[in-house]
């Protein structure tokens, strides 16, 4: 039996920042302004905090401006709104972004519909979304556009491939399926009510797992040298008994790799797969949003 090739995000996102800089020194050149990215954080998720700190260092590592907003677990919708109403006119800011999740007081569609649809680098405004659903994408959420990089490069065309989504949500699954359906995949998207997932899943030449749930994919549903592209990223006790008892943790996908890689002709790892695409394309989308707003002046 032959292993699936793992396919490498972390060697991929450092290739892409790689020609993201040159795309930056090309812009600066060109139209004399440098690109910035907005982070806006709300609170202090552990979590979003990392991610917060690598999307600003990795932004100034390319050569952009990162400026960062630090709000209070407690501050209100009305100041993030009237944040985000000063970064929309702020002529140095091309990209704004709100890291999610957002504390419970703050309704998240209110905040991400009061970004500039043409500032919004991570593609979630309702006119981003609904560009994407006709066909005309402008600024594509980053993960599913990371997701695609990976399985145009394993498969070069994806035309005519049956392809499942495992999940619906917003910023994972539903603009997945656009994507691959405007590659001219027949797109299933499954979800909690799919009565026939394994059956579906025997079908798919491409499978997208974004359930949230620990190895819910299990090999035996895969069909032979299908692609597997896993966007799950679960926290789960570690493996070994010391440091588990110390209440170490350790990061799985939604697929059990383990066994699937004896399955798949290829397939993502985590960590180390889909995750690092996920920056590496929110720095693509700000030079797109830079380049599209710089273009009339
Ligand atoms: N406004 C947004 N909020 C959130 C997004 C988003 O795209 N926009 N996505 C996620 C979090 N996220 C970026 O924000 C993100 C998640 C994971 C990774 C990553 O590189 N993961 C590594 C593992 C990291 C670890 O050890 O914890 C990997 O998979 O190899 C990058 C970015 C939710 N919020
Ligand atoms: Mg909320």
């Amino acid at each position: 039996m032959t292993e699936a090739i793992i396919i490498d995000g972390k060697e991929f996102s450092s290739n892409l920042r790689n020609k993201i800089a040159e795309d930056v020194k090309t812009f600066k050149k060109e139209r004399n302004v440098v690109p910035g990215l907005a982070v806006v954080l709300v609170g202090e998720d552990p979590a979003s905090r990392i991610y917060v700190r690598k999307k600003e260092e990795m932004t100034t590592a390319v050569g952009m401006n990162s400026l960062s907003y630090r709000l209070d677990a407690n501050a209100s919708q009305q100041e993030l709104l009237d944040l985000i109403e000063t970064l929309n006119h702020d002529p140095a800011v091309h990209g704004i972004l709100v890291q999610l999740p957002l504390p419970k007081h703050i309704d998240t569609p209110t905040i991400l519909e009061a970004i500039d649809p043409d500032k919004d680098v991570d593609g979630f405004h309702v006119v981003n979304a609904g560009r994407l659903a006709i066909g005309t994408p402008s600024l594509v959420p980053c993960t599913p556009a990371g997701c695609m990089m990976l399985l145009e490069h394993s498969l070069g065309s994806l035309k005519g491939k049956n392809a499942l989504v495992i999940g619906r949500s917003t910023i994972v699954g539903r603009p997945m399926a656009q994507l691959l359906l405007a590659a001219d995949c027949t797109v299933t998207v499954a979800h909690r009510h799919t009565k026939n997932l394994e059956e579906l899943c025997r079908q798919a030449d491409i499978v997208v797992a974004a359930v949230g749930i620990p190895h819910f994919v299990k090999a035996s549903w895969l069909k032979p040298g299908a692609v597997v592209i896993d966007v799950g990223i679960n926290r789960v006790p570690a493996e070994d008994e010391a440091a588990k008892a110390a209440g170490k943790t350790r990061i799985v996908g939604d697929v059990d790799f383990v066994e699937a890689a004896k399955v798949a002709s290829a397939i993502t790892p985590v960590p180390g797969g889909v995750g690092p695409m996920t920056i590496a394309c929110l720095l693509n989308n700000t030079v797109q949003a830079a380049r599209n707003l710089t273009s009339a002046s």
